[in-house]
């Protein structure tokens, strides 16, 4: 047999390299059920969901489809009933409620609706907040990248109440960056700010994802922000009925027209 300078065979050494995705999290098989008996509520049925490191996921469906309780169970913030939730790797089940906490601190990120600061502490203490609960000092350079990426430089001072809604969302998106986390959970970050600012915190997120590789999941409701991902995932009684690649508003309104939405 022939080989190479290498001394590999050459269809093995000219083989393209497959590269599998690397996963900052996934749901495989995934179930919830609330309660028990008669009043027992299928949240999440049967839900398996990879999500690769350096995209931005949004997920989509009628109110009561499992959005939260999906988003819940992928941070550790509940228990699956069946099936497996993982962040990079790390089976939540196979933790301790300690170990689950010191994973959602310090590899996971979180973006509420109400922004959620500290309205005693400026807004890069509100920022530097998860590395201090940690006893840790913040990494300059990061702390740095982050606070140019989100363009809060000249606001680091001031406290909450002197900032407009959109720049509060933008703390609070610096401070679930803070730890470079595996996965930035994003609940209906928009749903507190009016249109413009809305759309100056998706341009943001979707800059995030982009030039700095974060990763990111976001529930809306809203298709406008759910087109700034490169996934929708849809969801329907706790199923996913649907799922796009590059979105657009217009596609999304169809898909959500026909299920029922
Ligand atoms: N703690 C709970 N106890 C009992 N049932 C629950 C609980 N949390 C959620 N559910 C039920 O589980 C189902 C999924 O709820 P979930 O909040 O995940 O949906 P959602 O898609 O996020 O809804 P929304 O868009 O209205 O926020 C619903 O039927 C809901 O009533």
């Amino acid at each position: 047999m022939t080989t190479s300078r290498r001394g590999l065979p050459p269809a093995i050494e000219e083989a393209p390299v497959q590269v599998a995705p690397v996963l900052a999290a996934s749901a495989q098989h995934a179930g919830k059920v609330y309660g028990s008996g008669e009043t027992a509520v299928t949240a999440l049925d049967d839900v398996s969901l990879d999500l690769p490191s350096g995209q931005f996921t949004a997920i989509m469906g009628p109110s009561g489809s499992g959005k939260s309780t999906l988003m819940h169970c992928l941070a550790g913030l509940d228990t699956l009933t069946s099936g497996q939730a993982l962040v990079g790797g790390t089976d939540l089940a196979t933790l301790s409620d300690r170990e689950r906490t010191i994973l959602r601190r310090d590899r996971l990120g979180f973006v509420f609706q109400a922004f959620n600061l500290l309205p005693t502490l400026t807004a890069e203490e509100n920022i530097t907040l998860p590395v201090d609960l940690a006893g840790r000092s913040p990494e300059q350079g990061w702390l740095d990248i982050v606070v140019a990426k989100l363009n809060l430089a000249d606001r680091l001072r001031h406290r909450p109440a002197e900032l407009s809604g959109g720049q509060q969302q933008r703390v609070a998106v610096a401070r679930a960056l803070i730890t470079r986390p595996d996965v930035v959970f994003a609940d209906e970050p928009t749903g507190a700010l009016d249109r413009k600012a809305g759309i100056e915190l998706l341009r943001f997120l979707r800059s995030v994802v982009d030039d700095l590789g974060q990763t990111v999941v976001m529930v809306t409701h809203d298709p406008g922000a759910a087109a700034y991902a490169d996934r929708v995932v849809f969801l329907v009684d706790g199923r996913i009925v649907e799922q796009i690649g590059d979105p657009t508003r217009e596609r999304i309104l169809e898909i959500m027209g026909r299920l029922g939405d």
